[in-house]
């Protein structure tokens, strides 16, 4: 760990923020001076669908190139782009407290997705977004996009489409949360798994960093809540691009702390999705988002799934 905590980000609007933001935390938790590192990843360089290349990571594996090689001592990402399968060289030492997980519409005159007209064009790259909004039976149509959070609300200013379904997460990161037409409440549009959370990532030879970021960082409930969620997306084996949404939540119940997962499978071809829930124990993240996952196979999920697959 050298003098200065260098922390490595993608150079997008959304990313430089959310990582300013830790650094910022972590400068106020611990008076060691933070630098922001920016490093250009595949995802942000080429425009071309996520799902066409690789999609699962593209984000991810510069950035911990630069952990490896020593560039940086600390990576930020969006938890929701994180595969599931852990690289035994990183460490996962910090899941702070989670942004509000919920999608927004962002659409044209101050509409909201109740009042667009019949043959409406909403903008979204994401199977899991467009297999839940064709699920709503609105008679919108869905159109590919992608670029950052700026580019796709510019695409409403610009007139290309008549709406666009974002994370609320990355607006209130960039300060622009208040250009939501309408927050999607899950019960229509349930969120990626891990979606408004950050994963703060150290190598794994590098306790001091370990200790300083678990330390100060990490937030138990958001950890427990992002474990049931990721675990399910694991045992469904499904990817960042498959059309699983799932939203988990600690609360206080009858004896002590429960977790409450909910999750969808959609269909990009229209064939109807699948929704359920489960609880179980915080301390049982894990094990919460197999049972759901080993449930929703049983009810075809996988048919599903393997429509977006690559
Ligand atoms: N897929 C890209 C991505 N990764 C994380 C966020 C938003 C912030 C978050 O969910 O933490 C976004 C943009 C979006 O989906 O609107």
């Amino acid at each position: 760990m050298s003098e200065t905590l260098r922390v490595g980000t993608r150079a997008s609007t959304l990313a430089t923020a959310q990582s300013r933001q830790i650094a910022e935390r972590l400068e106020a938790a611990t008076g060691r001076r933070t630098e922001l590192v920016p490093v250009k990843t595949e995802g942000d360089l080429s425009r071309a669908p996520l799902t066409s290349f690789g999609g699962q990571g593209v984000f991810i594996s510069a950035l911990r190139d630069a952990l490896l090689d020593g560039t940086i001592d600390i990576a930020v990402h969006s938890l929701k782009d994180l595969p599931t399968t852990p690289d035994p060289r990183i460490a996962l030492p910090a899941i702070p407290v989670r942004e509000d997980p919920r999608d927004v519409l962002v659409a044209r005159d101050g509409l909201t997705l109740g009042e667009l007209p019949v043959g409406a064009v909403v903008g979204t790259g994401s199977p899991r977004r467009e297999a839940q909004l064709n699920a709503l039976g609105l008679g919108v149509t869905v159109t590919g996009i992608r670029g950052n959070v700026d580019t796709r609300i510019r695409k409403v200013r610009d007139g290309d489409v008549d709406g666009v379904v974002l994370a609320r997460a990355g607006m209130i990161r960039i300060g622009r949360a208040d250009e939501a037409t309408e927050v999607l409440d899950p019960l229509q549009m349930l969120p990626a798994p891990g979606q408004g959370a950050l994963a703060c990532e150290c190598r794994a030879d590098d306790p001091a960093t370990y200790a300083l970021l678990h330390e100060h960082l990490d937030d138990g409930a958001t950890r427990a809540a992002v474990t049931a969620e990721r675990s399910l997306l694991a045992h469904l084996e499904a990817g960042c691009s498959a059309p699983v949404g799932a939203l988990a939540d600690v609360a206080l119940g009858d004896d002590g702390d429960e977790l409450w997962l909910r999750a969808v499978v959609g269909a990009v071809s229209g064939a109807p999705t699948i929704r359920m829930s489960a609880t179980g124990t915080p301390g049982d993240a894990a094990g919460l988002g197999e049972r759901l996952a080993a449930e929703m196979l049983a009810e075809g999920a996988t048919s599903l799934i393997e429509e977006v697959a690559r």
